[in-house]
């Protein structure tokens, strides 16, 4: 086909959605997911408890890791208060183009910053070229094998600090079994799994949120 799914997924965003209107933004993309084609998004059902968590932890700062085409980017950055942003982290170039215009559609630049790389190689770099003590909040919706490594990388990097709250999507489907079992295992977590379903579809699904508790 001549263009990608982003690229369709962006066109219904410009087609349907208010520009500066977050919200409409999302429910373009939603609708555009569950009635023409299924996308990677985190979706309405686990949007609204991604959501509830971004509202009780008020984070300054947040991480994501995994932008796609900036569902969830715009999501989280439409209840940060003045002053906090969101980083978010995309190894994918086309993904990483289609994401700044749904982001810039919808009037949240300002609260966003979009770096593109490996999780792996710019995770190191973030206290010194982004000026970030350490995350409030990390969202981690990219490739499923990297959660953990890129946790404990966190951890190592000081980046994660008591109270930091991860939140895990897809820890079901497709699912992130060592990821899970460390997180839930570990004395220094505490975890809790919001049962779910995989975006637009009936399977099962959930996010693990996991509070880190300090050395
Ligand atoms: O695929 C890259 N990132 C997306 C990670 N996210 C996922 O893979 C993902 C997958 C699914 C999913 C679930 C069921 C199914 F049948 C198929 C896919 C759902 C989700 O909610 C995700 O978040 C990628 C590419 C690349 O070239 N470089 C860096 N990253
Ligand atoms: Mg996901």
């Amino acid at each position: 086909t001549r263009t990608s799914r982003p690229q369709r997924i962006l066109k219904a965003v410009q087609r349907k959605a208010t520009v500066g209107d977050p919200q409409s933004v999302i429910t373009a993309i939603d609708h555009f997911c569950r009635h023409r084609e299924w996308a990677m998004n985190v979706g309405d059902e686990k949007g609204s408890i991604l959501d509830s968590v971004v509202n009780e932890v008020s984070p300054v700062t947040v991480l994501e890791l995994g932008t796609y085409c900036g569902y969830s980017t715009v999501r989280i950055a439409r209840l940060l208060p003045p002053g906090a942003c969101v980083i978010t982290l995309e190894f994918n170039p086309d993904y990483a183009a289609i994401a700044r215009q749904v982001i810039k559609w919808s009037g949240l630049e300002d609260k966003v910053q979009l770096v593109e790389g490996a999780s792996g190689d710019c995770i190191p770099w973030m206290k010194e070229h982004f000026g970030v003590q350490a995350f409030d909040l990390v969202f981690l919706d990219h490739w499923k094998e990297r959660y953990l490594p890129d946790t404990k990388l966190l951890e190592e990097c000081g980046l994660i600090q008591k109270g930091t709250v991860l939140l895990a999507d897809n820890v079901i489907c497709p699912g992130t079994p060592d990821y899970l079992e460390y997180v839930r295992n570990s004395p220094r977590y505490n975890s809790h799994y919001y049962r779910s379903h995989l975006e637009y579809t009936k399977a099962e699904d959930g996010l693990e949120k996991s509070v880190f508790l300090g050395y």
